[in-house]
């Protein structure tokens, strides 16, 4: 994680970048080839002061969704034990063999790529409103007003699950997310079944105690313009994701990087694979057993990248603790709360601070 020691302290200059609404508008109008000094998240070049470990690419776990819910006990029970390793030791894998057809995905980010070159007068409705949960929010960096850094990332958050919502426009973009919507929900359902499972539980236990079938999904998609200084920014800062799982796919561009054993790792996905983070309210739920795992976006000075992500997690009324049954041999590592004020809380935190630990129990 950014130490505070690598987190520029230079002030917002008036005018500079403190009101920029859209960092694709402000990159294309300035050509610039120097960014703003409030988007200088480190003093020197991260790729310097970071330790990148190359070396744990390639053993970046691999679940097989096919297998995971195959029908075979013997099969289904290893494949258990695998999601279990995955969710233990990394907090993160690829799944292959999702059965989400790769047209649909392929639909999905070309829509999104149409989207985003919409000019802007056309996506204005779409533009950030205050409310963290208002249905449709298009806006820049993580929370403006909040930040003494901001990110070089535009992005468009809605709400999909269980009502849906999503921009009319361009034409047939809400159709296809719709689909890709419901079909996330399917795998997600799978997983936690299969997490249910792998603590010892009822495979249906989480899915209740949650109120998972009527859960908030959030379709996240990150627009990351080419950035002339990519080493001195970010997309987005070190964090974990709010819900149970996040499940990501791109344009085929990199810059996803995931903490493992205290060292960057860049993610390289497997083709058609989707990637899968465990998010807070799993590391809440499994008693801190699967740790939510921290992860950024860097940058590059060439392309756009795309990102689409989609988080699941408990319904939003639900108060959400470490599962009962474990509570039986464990002592509680976390406070029970709503979902929706552990949502308020992560918006108004700084993102680069663990939610989590505002509602760990000392001393745990
Ligand atoms: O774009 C990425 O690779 C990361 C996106 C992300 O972490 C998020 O949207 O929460
Ligand atoms: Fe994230």
């Amino acid at each position: 994680m950014a130490s505070a020691s690598t987190i520029s302290s230079s002030e917002p200059t008036k005018g500079e970048a403190s009101n920029i609404s859209s960092i694709k508008a402000f990159a294309e109008s300035n050509g610039a080839s120097l960014i703003p000094s409030n988007y200088h998240s480190f003093t020197e070049p991260h790729h310097i002061i970071d330790d990148v470990a190359d070396e744990f690419a390639a053993s970046i776990p691999v679940i097989d969704f096919s297998l995971l819910t195959s029908d075979d006990p013997q099969i289904h029970d290893n494949h258990v034990h695998q999601l279990a390793k995955a969710c233990a030791q990394w907090g993160f894998f690829m799944l292959i063999n999702h059965g989400i057809p790769e047209s649909l995905m392929e639909e999905l980010m070309k829509k999104s790529q149409e989207f985003n070159d919409l000019p802007m007068e056309e996506k204005k409705e779409f533009s950030e409103k205050d409310e963290a949960l208002s249905p449709i929010r298009l806006g820049t960096s993580f929370h403006p007003p909040k930040e003494n850094v901001h990110y070089w990332r535009d992005f468009l958050k809605v709400i999909t699950s269980p009502h849906f919502n999503f921009p009319h426009k361009p034409p047939g973009y809400r159709e296809v997310a719709f689909q890709y919507s419901r079909k996330i929900n399917v795998v997600a359902r799978k997983l936690i079944e299969g997490i249910s499972e792998s603590l010892g539980l009822e495979s249906n236990s989480i899915i209740e105690s949650t109120g998972f079938d009527s859960g908030l999904q959030i379709m996240a998609v990150n627009f990351y313009p080419p950035c002339p200084q990519p080493h001195l920014a970010l997309g987005l800062p070190p964090h974990s994701d709010l819900g149970f799982f996040t499940f990501l796919f791109q344009n085929g561009i990199g810059g996803l990087q995931i903490k493992h054993e205290g060292k960057w790792v860049n993610v390289d996905p497997l083709p058609n694979s989707l990637l899968v983070n465990i998010g807070d309210q799993l590391e809440v739920v499994s008693n801190g057993r699967y740790a939510s795992v921290l992860h950024r976006a860097i940058l590059n000075n060439k392309d756009t990248r795309i990102s689409f992500v989609v988080v699941n997690g408990p319904a939003k009324d639900k108060e959400i603790g470490p599962a009962p049954q474990l509570l039986d041999k464990e002592k509680p590592v976390f406070k029970s709360i709503k979902y929706q004020d552990y949502f308020m809380l992560q918006q108004n935190s700084r993102l680069s601070e663990r939610s989590l630990d505002q509602i760990r129990f000392s001393g745990q």
